[in-house]
């Protein structure tokens, strides 16, 4: 059983697809990304399964439960961090954390006040006074305080300068290794390739790949960059070679296919250098993208 199992999972907002199909099981303990653009359908899938909105078809699971029957039961050992944070303005920060505290059945406080200093959070002060990254702290420290089995993040980072990005991190790294699951969606790659083990990728509302990061990277592309002045460029017009960029004395592509080949026929020119790299998820990002 996983942690997190959609199956066919469809909504539309009316005619608009939101998303069409969804299906995706994240186990325990894994930490896994889920990227797409703006618009793509991150969000939609995320509050169906927390239980926000209800799906037009198909079933979203957590921890075995329907999410549309038994929101305040997963919700009591789920971590939510919604895209937007919401709040009641005139409150005290300290006094939001407890009244958020009070939902769980159990003692919050002493994780509370470790979170609230390793985020560096203000407890004293209003949320109105709090600038939009440090609300977004809150809601970290939120999400968090209950110790709960699986994390939620819908584009955590944003608003976050890098120290704090990487603080927070470091907390989810923690929180992982101490058994919690993680979902996680972002349009940064970089970070979904430093955190995760497994990645979604999703378009337009539909699943396009589920993968590993590593194999995704590896098994892909190679992205190989020759340097030389007296390539002959015309030769490399070959099967699996994409995304050629040319330079002054250097020239650059995408290979996808036996390698055997590809030497041989670098193994023929006369050059001054040759790199053979694996593309960052951001390029592979990109030809999914395409
Ligand atoms: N309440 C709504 N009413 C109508 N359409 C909606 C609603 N919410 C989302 N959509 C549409 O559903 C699609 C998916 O949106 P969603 O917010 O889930 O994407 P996202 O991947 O989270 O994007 P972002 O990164 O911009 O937050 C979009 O086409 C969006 O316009």
């Amino acid at each position: 059983m996983g942690i997190i199992e959609l199956n066919q999972l469809s909504k539309f907002y009316g005619k608009a697809k939101g998303i069409e199909n969804v299906t995706l099981e994240v186990n325990e303990g894994e930490i896994f990304g889920f990227i797409g653009p703006n618009g793509a359908g991150k969000s939609t899938t995320i509050r169906t399964m927390m239980g926000l909105i209800f799906p037009t078809s198909g079933s979203a699971k957590i921890f075995d439960m329907d999410c549309s029957k038994e929101g305040p039961k997963i919700r009591q050992e789920v971590g939510y961090l919604p895209s937007e944070v919401f709040y009641y303005d005139k409150m005290k920060v300290l006094d939001l954390l407890k009244y958020t505290a009070g939902f769980y059945q159990k003692d919050c406080d002493a994780r509370m006040y470790e979170l609230a200093e390793i985020m560096e959070l203000d407890l004293k002060k209003r949320i109105e006074d709090l600038s939009y990254g440090n609300k977004k702290k809150v809601g970290i420290v939120q999400g968090l305080l209950h110790s709960p089995k699986l994390i939620v993040l819908d584009e955590p980072t944003s608003g976050l300068d890098p120290l704090m990005q990487k603080k927070f991190f470091d907390i989810i790294l923690e929180e992982n290794k101490k058994g919690a699951t993680v979902f996680f969606s972002s349009h940064i790659l970089s970070e979904v390739q430093a955190l995760c083990n497994r990645v979604a990728i999703i378009k337009d509302g539909v699943i396009i790949k589920v993968d590993d990061i590593k194999s995704m990277r590896e098994d892909n592309y190679k992205k190989i960059t020759l340097r030389g002045l007296q390539i002959d460029q015309e030769k490399y017009k070959l099967e699996g070679v994409t995304h050629i960029i040319n330079g002054e004395d250097s020239f650059k592509f995408f290979y996808k296919g036996d390698i055997n080949q590809i030497t041989k026929q670098i193994g023929n020119d006369n050059l001054l250098d040759v790199l053979i790299e694996e593309p960052t998820l951001e390029e592979i990002f990109m030809h999914y993208y395409k």
